[in-house]
């Protein structure tokens, strides 16, 4: 199962090896994380950052080895921006020239990037931004600046303090005329002093939700005056600007200037499966451990995991982790095959990348954010606690449904997305891929249920067709009532609500889809196809509240601590009193306690102060 859930024998050895050498090394130590205040936290942050790229020097780990390095420290920092934003935007966005020089000094850590689009007054609409790059042919450079309060950079990882460049994107002005958003690179910081660069106010925006957490990251806030750079720091794939002052744009299109978020997005999808699992295996192992009433007669209370309602609950949660794993396997192939697309300036499946990416991300991130919640409920009192892990890995991944595109805004992206192809398919034009099933439109929008027996639901071709009626049938719905608007927009607005719903439908099939034909491959290992079947069917059954899921959590309950093991997350990673795999938790949950500060002094601090006089008051009182 292991290999199923890591894609590869490779996968399973290089991650074992990467968690091994993180657990194993005292600096890369979290226990103590959500004890410290947010300066210690952060330079506890710098440390980790600092020793893992050590680490990768010394044992000349490979970019596959880096990155799950930089996972298993499980600490947000401004090594992810760097990594995964600054360096895949130059790469997406810079000419060759340019690719060359910065990519050079950004993989030996030279200089530390970030990524810094949103402003206080926008995020959602980019097209709304208004930092202003003015192209100046006097001097051949462009005069950054920030014209109003909401131009302020706001939220970029790592502005805050660490960053010494960034990709700033903003308005390109040439030869007064307003060309729209580009991005430009700009160095913030000395390289000498790491003191910000003349015209520039930068610092961190405050703390975040949650104790430790997304508080190990500096998001920063950056006002620009007039700041000037070279015009060659334009990132010109996309468009230029010639030394006389004339805009140029490329054959290619604009929205590859959001190049950079499709990437993460796909990659968002990974880490919610991957969150969505760690929560997951803590409540599963502890739901096998905790007993919670039953007894009869003196004999053994019942393990929690066993109640009917905890494997309602819980088990949908352990499907979606593994259906999340899967179609996020597919994401990734997907968005490869569309870049080397782009290579050969083939832009045909740019839209279908996009509104893949986007849903998903904006499905998988929800469902993660709400389970991870959940499961701390599954855990009682104890989910509560900072030692259970779960707090953590909530306060971590929910704003996971905001960055990189609030999941509302990409839902509504899908749903455009899904009106052109209804409108596509009314003229007759045969939809491909992810919207193939439309073409089937005569057939689905009649189709009389294809399930009429009970285990016609486990029947994938069955699941797969009614996922896909319904889906259709949303689309379709939606599209009949905005065409009765005044007009598409209006239309479009009012059914909003409708087509973030069908917007959702659409996702679910994809997610399905992948889960389906993933069991069409060989699975190695005995049984685990039919427990992956059977999760398959917990997924798909329960978004239709179907009442066949009763006897597959029964089916599934022998099976379920073997599904979390299969995560293979050593206790470190966990990092869960709850869900150690040994299930000693009540000596953990106990040894934790004591390591919290406020147990340094068996007397408290603020006693003398506050307690002593209080109680001492109160009792004379009570003598009168
Ligand atoms: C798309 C927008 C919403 C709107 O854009 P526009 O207004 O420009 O376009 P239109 O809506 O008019 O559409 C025009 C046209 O373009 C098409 N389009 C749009 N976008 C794209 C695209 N990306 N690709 C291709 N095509 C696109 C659209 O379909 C239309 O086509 P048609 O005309 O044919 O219909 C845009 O404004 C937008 O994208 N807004 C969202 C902004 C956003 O996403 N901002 C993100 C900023 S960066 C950020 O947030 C970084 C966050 C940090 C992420 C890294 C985190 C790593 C840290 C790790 C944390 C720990 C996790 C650990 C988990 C674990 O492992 O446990
Ligand atoms: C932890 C964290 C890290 C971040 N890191 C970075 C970073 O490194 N670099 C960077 O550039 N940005 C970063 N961001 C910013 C992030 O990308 C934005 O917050 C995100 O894109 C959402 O935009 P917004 O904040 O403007 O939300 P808004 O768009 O203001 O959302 C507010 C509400 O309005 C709704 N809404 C907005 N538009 C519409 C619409 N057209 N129709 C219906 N409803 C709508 C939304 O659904 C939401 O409910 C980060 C944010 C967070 C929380």
């Amino acid at each position: 199962m292991k290999v199923a859930w890591a894609g590869s024998r490779h996968a399973v050895e290089v991650a074992d090896r990467m968690a091994c050498l993180v657990a194993s090394d005292p600096v890369f130590r979290k226990d103590t994380r959500t004890m410290l205040s947010r300066k210690e936290l952060f330079k506890d942050t710098l440390k980790k950052a600092a020793h893992a790229w050590k680490r990768t020097v010394e044992l000349h780990l490979t970019e596959e080895e880096a990155n799950l390095l930089r996972l298993y420290i499980d600490q947000p920092g401004y090594v992810d921006l760097h990594w995964v934003m600054f360096v895949p935007a130059i790469k997406g966005q810079g000419t060759e020239e340019q690719q060359k020089k910065w990519l050079t000094m950004a993989y030996k850590f030279q200089i530390i990037g970030t990524y810094a689009q949103t402003e206080l007054g926008h995020g959602s609409n980019v097209q709304g931004l208004e930092t202003t790059a003015t192209f100046d042919p006097s001097t051949d450079e462009f005069i950054m600046h920030s014209p109003t309060l909401t131009s302020s950079k706001w939220w970029p990882g790592g502005l805050g303090k660490t960053s010494t460049h960034a990709v700033v994107y903003a308005r390109l002005i040439t030869e007064g005329k307003d060309y729209g958003i580009h991005g430009f690179i700009m160095q913030l910081r000395s390289l000498d002093d790491h003191s910000p660069l003349p015209g520039i106010t930068i610092g961190d925006i405050g703390g975040k939700f949650g104790s430790g957490a997304y508080n190990s990251m500096d998001n920063g806030v950056m006002r620009l005056d007039h700041v000037r750079i070279p015009r060659d720091q334009m990132l010109m794939r996309l468009a230029q600007v010639t030394r006389e002052g004339k805009y140029v744009h490329s054959d290619v299109p604009k929205q590859l200037l959001y190049g950079t978020m499709v990437y993460v997005r796909q990659t968002i999808v990974a880490d919610a499966s991957r969150a969505l699992s760690r929560a997951v295996c803590i409540a599963v192992r502890y739901g096998a451990i905790r007993k919670q009433f039953g007894s009869k007669a003196g004999g053994p209370e019942t393990q929690v995991l066993n109640y009917k309602t905890q494997q309602s609950r819980l088990f949908p949660f352990l499907a979606s982790a593994y259906a999340f794993r899967f179609v996020g396997q597919w994401l990734k192939w997907l968005y490869t095959d569309v870049t080397q697309k782009l290579e050969s300036k083939d832009f045909s499946t740019l839209p279908e990348a996009h509104a893949c990416t986007a849903g998903l991300k904006s499905v998988t991130t929800s469902a993660t954010a709400d389970a991870i919640e959940e499961c701390q409920k599954l855990c009682g009192g104890h989910g509560y606690l900072n030692s259970s892990g779960l707090p953590e890995l909530f306060a971590v991944n929910l704003p996971a449904c905001t960055y990189e595109g609030d999941n509302v805004v990409l839902l509504l992206q899908v749903a455009r997305f899904l009106m052109k192809t209804v409108s596509q398919v009314a003229s007759g034009k045969q939809p491909v891929g992810t919207t193939a099933y439309m073409g089937n439109i005569q057939h689905l929008m009649q189709c009389k249920s294809v399930v009429n027996t009970v285990e016609d639901w486990l029947n994938p071709a069955a699941i797969k067709e009614v996922f896909e009626a319904r889906a259709l049938r949303m689309a379709v719905n939606c599209a009949q009532n905005i065409s009765k608007a005044p007009s598409q927009e209006e239309g479009f607005s009012e059914l909003s609500p409708d087509l973030v719903e069908a917007a959702v439908a659409h996702v679910q099939l994809i997610i399905v889809t992948k889960f389906i034909e993933k069991l069409q491959e060989d699975i190695l290992g005995h049984g685990v196809k039919e427990q992956l079947q059977k999760l398959c069917g917990i997924y798909a059954l329960h978004l239709i509240h179907n009442e066949r899921l009763g006897k597959l959590y029964a089916q599934v309950r022998p099976n379920a601590v073997a599904l979390v093991d299969a995560f293979d997350y050593t206790d470190h990673y966990l990092g869960s009193a709850l869900g150690r795999y040994d299930g000693d938790v009540y000596s953990a949950l106990y040894k934790e306690a004591w390591k919290d500060p406020l147990n340094e002094t068996v007397v408290p601090d603020g006693y003398q102060e506050h307690l002593r006089p209080l109680l001492k008051q109160q009792l004379k009182l009570s003598r009168l």
